[in-house]
């Protein structure tokens, strides 16, 4: 799933090159987020990124994002170097911001506008989406007369309407009551297993890191590096249907969750995990 070029090489869709990041707080202190970060993800990869909590998860988001920018090394997409934010990049964040002003389809059909697509043809996408995260009988509300749980799914039917290649996901369904959370998990996956998106997937649940990811990255406490890159593969990603309750009884899916809160735990050194197991 490589990129070809005209030479018969492949390019890979991210680089980090040796990327790192310090923030200047307001009182005029350093703090080194990420330090000294380099990896590669080929196109169609689905990575979930688990750490403790600040050791800069949302930093490595951000920078591949385009909204940070690395304090040393690159950060690649396609072979060019990430200078700002662009429509090739989704970005769903931890809480919804979707336009007050705006209903819940306007909010999502808003997200064909880098798209050269007819006025019709965003409308029916928006409706695609409004039904898969199960909103369309609250498309005419405005945003806030919606319940968070709700906001957050028109967040990821508008982010998903504007078919980005990459999706950067920071714990998007962490507000999320279990049951929708689960559906939610089910629709990411299809959408993946259908269109192979690359998807950068934050989350604090080694659960969800497990069933969703081909790859998992746990970080290491502040300043955060990538400890351990781990390959995932629950089940027959061909299969034509989905069941995450036959991928958590798989053998397999229980020596990885075991492994990765062993590793965060080990990671965050503290008395407490913060790796939650749900
Ligand atoms: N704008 C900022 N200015 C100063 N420090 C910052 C800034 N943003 C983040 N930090 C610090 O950088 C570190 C990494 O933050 P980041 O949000 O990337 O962590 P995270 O792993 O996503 O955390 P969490 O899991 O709790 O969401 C933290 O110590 C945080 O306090």
């Amino acid at each position: 799933m490589t990129v070809p070029t005209e030479t018969g090489t492949t390019i890979p869709r991210l680089v980090l090159d040796a990327v790192s990041q310090t923030y200047t707080t307001d009182a005029g202190d350093q703090v080194l987020a990420l330090q000294d970060t380099s990896t590669v993800v080929e196109p169609g990869e689905f990575v979930c990124i688990v750490g403790p909590s600040g050791c800069g998860k949302s930093t490595l988001l951000k920078m591949i994002a385009g909204f940070l920018t690395p304090t040393t090394g690159r950060v690649l997409l396609d072979d060019e170097e990430v200078t700002e934010p662009g429509p090739d990049r989704g970005v769903v964040f931890q809480h919804a911001n979707l336009y007050p002003w705006m209903t819940v389809r306007e909010n999502v059909e808003l997200a064909g506008r880098f798209r050269k697509v007819s006025k019709a043809e965003r409308r029916a996408t928006a409706e695609r989406y409004l039904d898969m995260v199960n909103l369309s009988e609250f498309a005419d509300q405005r945003p806030y007369e919606l319940s968070g749980g709700m906001q957050q799914r028109a967040q990821i039917a508008r982010v998903l309407a504007g078919s980005p290649e990459i999706l950067l996901m920071d714990e998007p369904f962490g507000a999320l009551d279990a049951l929708t959370r689960e559906t939610m998990q089910e629709e990411l996956l299809r959408i993946w297993r259908r269109d192979r998106k690359t998807v950068f997937f934050i989350t604090h649940s080694v659960d969800e890191a497990v069933l969703l990811g081909t790859r998992v990255w746990v970080m290491s406490a502040r300043p955060g590096r990538i400890l351990e890159d781990l390959s995932v593969q629950i089940g027959d990603p061909h299969a034509p249907s989905l069941d995450l309750g036959a991928l958590r009884g798989e053998k397999r899916f229980h020596e990885l969750r075991e492994h990765i809160a062993d590793a965060i735990y080990a990671a965050q050194g503290a008395t407490t995990s913060n790796a939650s197991t749900d």
